[in-house]
């Protein structure tokens, strides 16, 4: 589509505000348990959530109005919540219909001072910057109204009873209307005004107002994704099409331990038992290894270290199997809706052998948290006789936990 505004120099000093609908009942995609359509979770979050965050994140936003019904109170809140960024928001009641819906709003954002408003609805969520932007050209151009359209691809019928085709319609010149669509706040404001003062109710859009009052309305591109969620069907396929594309959450966390070697029988390491000439001292049975683990798995949703949970000055600890630290880590993990997909330990001691103990030591791992064996694994190296370890003062084990959370997971 040729844009006639796109070349002009801007002229018009931009201030806009946006003004986002919520205030229908979504009667066509059906009943959710989860509310209105706009409220429905697609990807991670709420539509609405998908639709403001495109604001939140303009660097041309400016004050936003949210029209909801006034059931949905609770319901914006919560969408609020799971908002990337925070985003400051007037909350106005809609009418029966989108136009009047349209109207509330407006009103609310004609009280913020702006020059330009945007009027989007809720469950339009694919929107994106550039869209925007060429918006915000054409109004810096000087248009009174900017409308983002698609031309028409299919082939139109008119069929007035739904079942016999009475005409084929030629599509040359027919565009499709999206939203956001973009006024002078005065021109709109007046002429929404006007459409209610007369008895009017019937516009679906606010274009059609600005046309009706006698407002040129100008063509900006459209976006193709930019799909309006009507049915359950647009649900669906707007909640696959985020699923399809979520990047996963995966988070790697590390650990490091140390204890020392004093005269004794033998040390526990990964939950063996080694019969050895020393132990390793600690408060509880000193499993190094299996303590450097408990801490990276606590590192991947930031859940402090295995003192904060298992502090050394409680004697409940005393002499305690370190599993009970490891499987507590492992249950932090899954109740933020983590998944193990991996646990690597490296035990560095100079003595005893590991080596033989290793497939054990894997298999204790995999019963812990409960992952596959082919996801464990337990390597050993010696110091080369440097430093403490290589003087068999101690046994030190490093691990990372790398485990996989549910898109939009809180850690
Ligand atoms: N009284 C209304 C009706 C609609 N809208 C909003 O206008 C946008 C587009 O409307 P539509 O898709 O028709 O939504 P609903 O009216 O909710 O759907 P239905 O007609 O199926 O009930 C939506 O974000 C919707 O919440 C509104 O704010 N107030
Ligand atoms: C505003 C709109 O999204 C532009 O395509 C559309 O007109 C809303 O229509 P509906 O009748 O409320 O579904």
């Amino acid at each position: 589509m040729r844009d006639p505004i796109q070349k002009m120099q801007p002229k018009e000093q931009f201030s806009c505000g946006v003004v986002v609908v919520a205030a229908g009942r979504g009667e066509r995609a059906g009943q959710s348990a989860e509310g209105p359509k706009q409220y429905r979770t697609i990807g991670d979050r709420p539509v609405i959530a998908h639709t403001l965050d495109v604001f939140a994140t303009w660097a041309s936003i400016g004050p936003v109005v949210v029209v909801i019904h006034p059931d949905d109170e609770a319901l914006l809140a919560a969408a609020l919540e799971r908002m990337s960024r925070p985003i400051a928001v007037s909350v106005v009641y809609g009418g029966a219909t989108r136009q009047l819906s349209v109207l509330a709003g407006i009103e609310a954002l004609a009280k913020a001072g702006v020059r330009h408003a945007m009027i989007q609805d809720a469950v339009r969520p694919f929107i994106d910057h550039a869209l925007l932007d060429r918006c915000r050209t054409a109004l810096e151009g000087g248009a009174e109204a900017v409308l983002p359209a698609t031309a028409v691809a299919d082939t139109l019928k008119r069929a007035p009873d739904g079942r016999l085709v009475e005409q084929t319609v030629p599509r040359s010149g027919l565009y499709a209307a999206q939203t956001p669509q973009c006024f002078r706040l005065e021109a709109i404001l007046a002429a929404h005004r006007a459409a209610n003062a007369s008895g009017r109710s019937d516009f679906t859009d606010d274009a059609s107002i600005a046309e009706w009052a006698g407002i040129p309305v100008v063509l900006v591109e459209g976006s193709p994704d930019n799909v309006k969620l009507t049915l359950q069907k647009d649900i669906s396929m707007a909640d696959e099409r985020l699923t399809r594309h979520a990047i996963p959450d995966v988070r790697a966390g590390n650990g490091y331990d140390v204890h020392q070697l004093v005269e004794g029988d033998g040390v526990t390491l990964c939950g063996v038992f080694i019969p050895h000439d020393r132990k390793l001292s600690g408060h509880s049975d000193a499993d190094v290894a299996l303590h450097a683990l408990t801490d990276a798995l606590l590192a991947t949703c930031g859940a402090g270290d295995i003192g904060d949970h298992f502090p050394p000055s409680d004697p409940q600890w005393k002499g305690a199997a370190s599993r009970i630290f490891l499987e507590h880590a492992a249950r932090i993990v899954r109740e933020r809706g983590g998944v193990v997909t991996n646990a690597d330990i490296s035990l560095i001691a100079e003595a005893p052998r590991v080596g033989p103990h290793r497939q054990q030591m894997r298999e204790n791992l995999a019963a812990i948290l409960d992952i596959g064996l082919d996801r464990c694994s337990v390597k050993a190296t010696t110091n080369e006789r440097l430093g403490f370890v290589g003087r068999g003062e101690g046994i030190a084990a490093i691990a990372t936990a790398t485990v996989v959370y549910a898109p939009g997971t809180k850690a």
